[in-house]
């Protein structure tokens, strides 16, 4: 940024500012604008497509208006930027007053605003965490802290370096800071405080406590992921506070270890495209608060593995499957309540107004009617038991309130009006005068029209020039008369203002009464909030209390809707699904009018791993996603899409796609895929649930087959986890001859008149032939290609017939038990290509090109 000597003082002032915000945007207020200047006004202009000016100077400008700032801001953050707000922090008369008449404003940042910091209705998500993660490590050891300040949640979790990528994705973060670059994790580096005798202390200092054995002696990187955490809370609020409830630390084996490969493959809470519409979540959800959709968003996210938790979430959502008429009635209750943990966490950090205010009010009113509700309810369960406690206890908090605030309140406190009558006497009595003094204003009026004989006269207001009498041009000669009382004040083009002492007297008082009146309210405010803010961690139970009952409601609505059911969990490694179907899929297809053919699976410790063939299209992806996602469902809490199933308790899950493609992260696919296959060979077990999907097609045919070949060994041999694996390897098939815990399925299809119909049924032993062919004709690959297709794959089987195959020298495999290929008969592809041929369907021009395809099928073949 070229800066000259001859800078103004405004400059000045400004480079200070810029400096201080480092690569955030700066907001720079003048006015009701705030103003950007050189690269930072051409990033935003283009980001904001706004118009980009120069100032006299020469120095590029763009600028939002203040009213408006909160929507230009959302896109800014949105598009990856953080933008510090610099506000002015005396108004130009204090400046005046202290400096002179030519004295600058004084300017200050008051907030840096960046993603994970947000606590702003317009800038969030409703339904879903904004989490900030702060990634800290200590030799060896590493944690994150993670908190949402728009909820006050705040969480501390060890873990090893190379968990550290799948506990981030089980968060999603909106942010993610850290002191020094750490292999494979995007972050924002080289912030300070990571260390963990200051993260320790700054610990202590926000929850006054003298020791921290009470959150269970946090390690040392929990400590410095902590003491980086709160340091960035502080340079980014400025003299806000965020909100945070006490760190909850998070035992990693209390969830299902799931890695973001996973999680990206099952589509869990965004779908590939990053969409919630279509992934698991969007299409479960049926939540009625924006806070039971961010508790479900998490219990997906982070599945359990504590049998009893999971059996008490299932029996909630079982009582409200029992009694449809209470689970509506209380749904509708739950709908009308208002967002009570965002509107908190606007409060604690100082963004808070009367209507968050009127929210804790009607939330925390709701909440306690609920409760009693629930109470008069027989054989609760336990669950539900231990909720019921957090949703009261607020009725001091509340009666202040239902007293203080009107019923609707605005927004903004600025122009006041929130405070209720009756409320405080003193306010009341500004209130009358300053309504006495609009009346008495009004009444002069039309004093005036009489006196001057002008009907058209008129008493109005504005930012200029307060209360004025206005009057068309062509009368303002009777005001403009020596005697007439009036001193003109503003000649307009058709019209001309004055003034008079009266007018000046009563809008005196207006003023007078309406500025008191409107500090009073602001301290009414300021007080109702502390008050609202020392019962936060209560307040933030309750908000917790009733996401868990909307969830728990939510999934009963979906499992009435589904016909799902309740899945019977068990501790051996067992996965027994009966009429098993993928929820996204069925719904897809059932907006097409097609009907989702139900599938079972049945793993168990001497028949752990499925080996699946069929052809494309046959079902085999969405099969194995549906095994991962109704495991995934039951640890969460859920009913789930089958008829039947026992689920023994997944530790881990993983999910795999051959050669994916990951270009964004510079490696190619076929080096991805292997990446990822290795890291389920280091860390599945016995009690994990593995479904892969064409592991080894991202290379050649022989590498590819070997290398399946080997990972569905190791997977049976050593990891001996539950697993599902698609393969269009037919090769792979003669395993089932030495790996006896694994056994052949296949995705049924037929060949019908020439054409292929898939049954998308899951059926015993293995595909007998693979059908590309057809669904490549199924797809509309032209009619030549088909056919030269066909002459090259009957050559090719020929061959295969003659020599072995690709999988033929597999035989000498030590321990290998070579199971009989049947071998096929000679393929004619002449024969089949008149089989294909329906006379009666077809058009004469048709009819010609398949004579042809004959001809050019029945000629020598290939050289
Ligand atoms: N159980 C089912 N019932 C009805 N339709 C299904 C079923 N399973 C899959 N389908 C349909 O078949 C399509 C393809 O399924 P899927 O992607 O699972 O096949 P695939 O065997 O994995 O194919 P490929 O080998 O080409 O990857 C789905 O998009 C869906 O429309």
């Amino acid at each position: 940024m070229a800066r000259a000597d001859a800078d103004t003082p405004m400059m000045q002032q400004y480079h200070r500012l810029k400096a201080e915000a480092g690569d955030a945007l700066l907001f720079y207020r003048m006015g009701d604008f705030f103003e950007l200047f050189f690269e930072d006004a051409k990033v935003a202009a283009a980001c904001l497509d706004i118009a980009l000016t120069k100032r006299g100077d020469g120095v590029p400008m763009c600028g939002v208006p203040i009213h408006a700032a909160e929507s230009y801001l959302a896109r800014l953050i949105r598009a990856g930027h953080r933008v510090a707000i610099a506000e002015q922090i005396e108004s130009p008369a204090e400046a005046r007053k202290a400096r002179g008449s030519k004295a600058l404003v004084e300017r200050a940042i008051v907030r840096l605003v960046t993603p994970g910091t947000l606590t702003e209705d317009t800038l969030l998500d409703s339904g879903s965490a904004n989490w900030l993660a702060a990634v800290g490590r200590v030799g060896e050891e590493c944690a994150i802290a993670a908190c949402d300040i728009s909820t006050g949640r705040f969480e501390l979790v060890a873990c090893s370096g190379h968990e550290l990528a799948a506990e981030l994705a089980r968060l999603g973060p909106a942010e993610v800071i850290g002191a020094d670059p750490l292999p494979g994790i995007e972050a924002r580096w080289n912030h300070d405080g990571f260390d963990s005798i200051a993260g320790e202390r700054a610990l202590k200092r926000r929850f006054g406590l003298a020791d921290l054995d009470g959150l269970g002696g946090p390690g040392r990187a929990e400590l410095a992921a902590a003491g980086g955490l709160l340091a960035y809370l502080d340079a980014t609020q400025r003299e806000a506070t965020a909100f945070l409830g006490l760190p909850r630390r998070v035992q990693r084996s209390a969830h299902m270890a799931i890695d973001a490969a996973t999680r990206a493959s099952l589509e869990i809470c965004r779908t590939a495209e990053g969409a919630l519409a279509g992934s698991l979540l969007g299409e479960i959800d049926r939540c009625v608060t924006a806070a039971g959709r961010r508790l479900l968003g998490s219990d997906l996210a982070a599945p359990l593995t504590d049998r009893a938790a999971i059996e008490d979430r299932l029996d909630l959502v079982a009582w409200f499957t029992e009694e449809p008429i209470r689970r509506d009635r209380l749904r509708s209750a739950l709908r009308s309540l208002p967002d009570l943990g965002r509107a908190l966490g606007r409060l604690v950090a100082g963004r808070g107004g009367p209507r968050d205010l009127a929210a804790l009010r009607d939330g925390l009113t709701g909440a306690s009617d609920l409760a009693a509700t629930l109470a008069a309810q027989a054989l609760r369960p336990r669950l539900l038991d231990g909720l019921l406690p957090l949703l009261g206890g607020h009725q001091a908090l509340t009666a202040e309130l239902g007293r203080a605030l009107i019923a609707s309140p605005p927004l903004d406190a600025a122009k006041g009006g929130f405070i209720a009558e009756a409320y405080d006497p003193e306010l009341d009595a500004l209130r009358s005068a300053s309504s006495d003094g609009r009346r008495a204003i009004a009444e002069l009026e039309s004093r005036y029209r009489d006196a001057t004989g002008v009907s058209a006269l008129k008493i109005r207001h504005n930012a200029v020039l307060g209360y004025h009498v206005e009057v068309p041009a062509r009368y303002a000669d009777r005001l403009l008369a020596p005697d007439s009382g009036f001193t003109h004040r503003q000649t307009m083009a058709g019209a001309v203002r004055f003034n008079s002492p009266a007018l000046h007297e009563e809008a005196s008082r207006v003023l007078e009464a309406g500025g008191h009146a409107l500090t009073l309210e602001q301290t009414h405010l300021a007080r109702l909030t502390a008050s609202a803010v020392a019962e936060a961690a209560p307040i933030s139970a309750t908000a917790d209390a009733l996401a868990r009952i909307d969830v728990a409601a939510a999934l009963a609505e979906r499992a009435g809707e589904g016909g799902w059911v309740r899945p019977a969990l068990d501790d051996t490694p067992c996965l027994e699904i009966e009429g098993g179907r993928h929820p996204v899929v069925e719904r897809a297809l059932a907006r097409g009018g097609e009907r989702f053919v139900a599938n079972d699976c049945c793993l168990g410790a001497s028949d752990r791993l499925w080996l699946i063939t069929g052809p494309n299209m046959g079902g085999k992806s969405t099969f194995l996603r549906q095994v991962a996602l109704i495991a995934l469902l039951a640890q969460a809490g859920s009913f789930v899409p089958a008829a039947r199933a026992r689920v023994g308790l997944v530790d881990r899950l993983f999910s795999r796609v051959g050669a994916s493609d990951n270009l964004a992260r510079g490696r190619s696919t076929f080096m991805v895929e292997m990446v990822e296959t290795a890291a389920i060979l280091a860390q599945a077990t016995s009690r994990s649930l593995v479904i892969l999907d064409e592991i080894g097609r991202g290379t050649s045919t022989y590498d590819g087959l070997a290398i399946a070949w080997a990972v569905v060994e190791a997977m049976h041999d050593e990891a001996r986890s539950r697993t599902l694996f698609a393969t269009h390897y037919h090769e792979l098939t003669r395993l089932a001859g030495r790996l006896p815990c694994l056994s052949l399925h296949n995705v049924r299809a037929r060949e019908w008149k020439g054409d292929l119909v898939l049954l998308h049924e899951v059926a015993e032993g293995a595909a007998d032939r693979s059908y590309g062919i057809a669904v490549a004709r199924l797809a509309g690959l032209p009619p030549a290609v088909v056919s030269r297709a066909k002459s090259v794959l009957a050559k090719l089987e020929a061959g295969r017939d003659a020599t072995g195959g690709i999988a033929a020298g597999l035989d000498d495999l030590p321990l290998f038990a070579a199971t009989a290929t049947t071998p096929e008969a000679p393929a004619d592809p002449l024969a089949d290509a008149l089989g294909d041929i329906d006379p009666d369907a077809l058009t004469p021009r048709e009819a010609l090109e398949a004579l042809y395809r004959l001809k050019a099928l029945s000629q020598p073949p290939l050289p």
